[in-house]
Order: structure tokens, then C-alpha cells, then sequence
């Protein structure tokens, strides 16, 4: 009897294909809710699971009593309690790796687009602002030779640091607990701590995982640190940040502006403090988010369940 799996994220056809040679299938495109009475009935059997973003806790491992494996689409498993799955002998795994050029470029065109006031630039051509040349009040700042700090140099930090030291001779401090070699030999990265990083750096570019330990890893205290020009970046997660510091930060003049691809609550209301702030430059969570890159991470994905469901090691264990 093949194992049951559910895929609860859309994934390509070809993904479910390949599954489906040693699986059989529920699939759900779509789950707004894991109270959804299909999924709760389809868990009671499942052998593995496959998606990203669902929260798999004690209350939903308690109804999945044959679950061997969940593999996660994604780098990030702060979504996974994984002293309760190591508990109960449930292997996990993430996607690394083949989604750094993607997420690294996304981030550089975040950095960029803040530097340079480029969403705010658009908009003021569209709609019909454009009457003269533009001056002073709508410049933006270099980006060109200036300090970047990556707070989390590893596989997203370095490829980031690749760009903004190769692409734009920028200056590349980095904070992490354990040292980064490849960075400080191929991109001239200096390691520093976090207070130091924050006070020299013209960008701050934050991309940790959400751990216990970097949850508001950056906040008022973070912030009264960083130059009043700073820019800062984040990439990692939302709970990485204290938005409300953030917010008073960007409002206060503490710090010039803000790009930010992810957000404490997803999708962030639109009634949220940093929506209405001219300084912020927002993404919806894109970091991966192309379509070959999203195919490549649910292919590796779909490996890592048939692997452990096969008996294997699957290759990205966590
Ligand atoms: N916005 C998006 O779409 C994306 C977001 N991400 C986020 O970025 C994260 C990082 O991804 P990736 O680069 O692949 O992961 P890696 O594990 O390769 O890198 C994480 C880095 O963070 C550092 N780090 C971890 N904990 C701390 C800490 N407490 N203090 C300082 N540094 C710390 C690690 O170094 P050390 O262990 O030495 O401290 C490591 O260098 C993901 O977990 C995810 O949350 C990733 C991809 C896309
Ligand atoms: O946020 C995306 C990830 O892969 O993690």
C-alpha cells in the first residue's frame, strides 16, 4: 500500500506527478483554515505532509498519528515545533539553497528601490506629478561604496553580500554567533558585533531565522543605535523586528527609511502603521517568489518526502 500524503500549497503538476509515483495524494491547493473537515479527516492517516507557512503544533501532530515526515517549502521552519516532532520521531525538513540567488536578488531590489525612492518615483510620474525637473526633496541616497551590515551571514546573507560587494563596491559588515570564512575571503566581509554593525552600517539588512533567540532581535534599543541616515532591511521574518519601535524609529526621524519584505502578522492589515509611511517600501513576502525558483523548492520538497518515506535519509533533514 502506497503512503498518504497531503500537499496542502499549490505546487506544480509536475511535483504532484513525481509524488504521486510512490504516494497517494490529497491535495489542497489552498487551506485557509487546518480546521478545514476534509484536511482534519485526511490527517488522520496521512504518512507525510507538504507545504509551507502551516503552524504544526502538539494540537495538530495530536491528530496526525501516522505522520512519519513534514517537509516544509520553504528555508524557514519557525512554523514547525520541532522539539515536538523529534519527540514523537517525526522527521522535517526545509528547502535550502536553491532559492539564495532568487531571495538575495529580491532583497538588493528592495534595498535599492528604498535608497532610491523608486515606488514612490513611480508613482509620481503616474499620477501626473512630473511637471518640471525634479529636485532635492525627492532625491534619494547612493547605495554605490557604502557600508551594507547583514545581520545572519549564511547561505541568503552571503549570496546578498556577492552582489553588494561585487555588484556595487559596497563595504560588507556581518553579525552572526559563529563566523562566516567564505564571506570574509570572497566578499571582504568583516565580522562585528551587533552593536558595532548597527552603528557603522549606511544598510542594515536583517536575515536570520525566527528563533527564540532572534525574535525582536531588533528594536528601540537596536534602532537608537543605528546612524539617522541608516536604512534598514528586513528579509528574515517578521517577529525578528519590534514594529512598533520600527514605526516610531522611521516617524522620529531616528532612521531615514525602511524596505520590508515580511511582517509580524501576514498579509499585514492595510490599516497598519508602516502602510501610510512615505519611507516605507513594502512587499508581499516575495523573496522566492519566481515561478522557477517556487518550482525548484517544491521539487526538493517533494524529494525530501518521498526520500523519508522511502526509508531514506531525506537530503534536507533538519
Ligand atoms: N523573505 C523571504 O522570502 C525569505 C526569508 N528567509 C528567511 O531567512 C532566513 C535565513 O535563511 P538562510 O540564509 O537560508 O539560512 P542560514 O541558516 O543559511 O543562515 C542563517 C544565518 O543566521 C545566523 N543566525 C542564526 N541565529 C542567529 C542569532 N541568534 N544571532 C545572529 N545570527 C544568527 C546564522 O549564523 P550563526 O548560526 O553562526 O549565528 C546564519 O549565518 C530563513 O530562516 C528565513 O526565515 C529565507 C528565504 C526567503
Ligand atoms: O520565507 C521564505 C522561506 O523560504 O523561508
Amino acid at each position: 500500500m502506497k503512503p498518504k500524503v497531503i500537499v496542502y500549497k499549490k505546487v506544480d503538476q509536475k511535483v504532484l506527478d513525481f509524488i504521486k509515483t510512490t504516494c497517494d495524494v490529497a491535495y489542497f491547493e489552498k487551506l485557509d483554515s487546518k480546521n478545514h473537515p476534509k484536511f482534519l479527516h485526511e490527517l488522520k492517516n496521512a504518512h507525510g505532509l507538504l507545504g509551507s507557512g502551516l503552524k504544526i503544533d502538539k494540537e495538530l501532530l495530536d491528530q496526525a498519528p501516522q505522520l512519519k515526515i513534514v517537509c516544509n517549502t520553504s528555508v524557514g521552519y519557525d512554523n514547525l515545533d520541532i522539539e515536538e516532532l523529534s519527540a514523537r520521531g517525526i522527521m522535517a525538513t526545509n528547502t535550502p539553497e536553491v532559492l539564495n540567488d532568487t531571495v538575495a536578488d529580491t532583497l538588493i531590489g528592495l534595498l535599492l528601490a528604498t535608497a532610491r525612492r523608486i515606488p514612490e518615483m513611480h508613482n509620481f510620474v503616474k499620477n501626473g506629478k512630473w511637471k518640471s525637473m525634479i529636485g532635492e526633496e525627492l532625491f534619494g541616497v547612493d547605495v554605490h561604496h557604502k557600508v551594507l551590515g547583514i545581520i545572519g551571514m549564511g547561505a541568503v546573507g552571503t549570496t546578498i553580500a556577492k552582489r553588494a560587494h561585487l555588484g556595487f563596491d559596497m563595504q560588507i559588515l556581518y553579525h552572526n554567533r559563529s563566523r562566516n570564512e567564505q564571506a570574509e575571503k570572497l566578499y571582504g566581509a568583516t565580522y562585528c558585533s551587533l552593536d558595532e554593525l548597527l552603528k557603522q552600517s549606511d544598510y542594515v539588512c536583517l536575515m536570520t531565522p525566527l528563533t527564540p533567540a532572534t525574535e525582536n532581535m531588533i528594536g528601540k534599543r537596536e534602532f537608537e543605535l543605528m546612524k539617522e541616515t541608516a536604512i534598514f532591511i528586513n528579509g528574515s521574518r517578521g517577529k525578528t523586528v519590534d514594529e512598533e519601535a520600527l514605526v516610531d524609529a522611521l516617524n522620529s526621524g531616528q532612521i531615514l527609511a525602511a524596505g520590508l519584505d515580511v511582517f509580524v502578522e501576514e498579509p499585514v492589515q492595510p490599516d497598519h502603521p508602516l502602510l501610510s509611511l512615505e519611507n516605507v517600501v513594502t512587499l508581499p513576502h516575495i523573496g522566492s517568489a519566481t515561478y522557477e525558483t517556487r518550482l525548484k523548492m517544491a521539487m526538493l520538497g517533494a524529494t525530501n518526502l518521498v526520500a523519508g518515506l522511502q526509508g531514506q535519509t531525506p537530503p534536507n533533514l533538519i
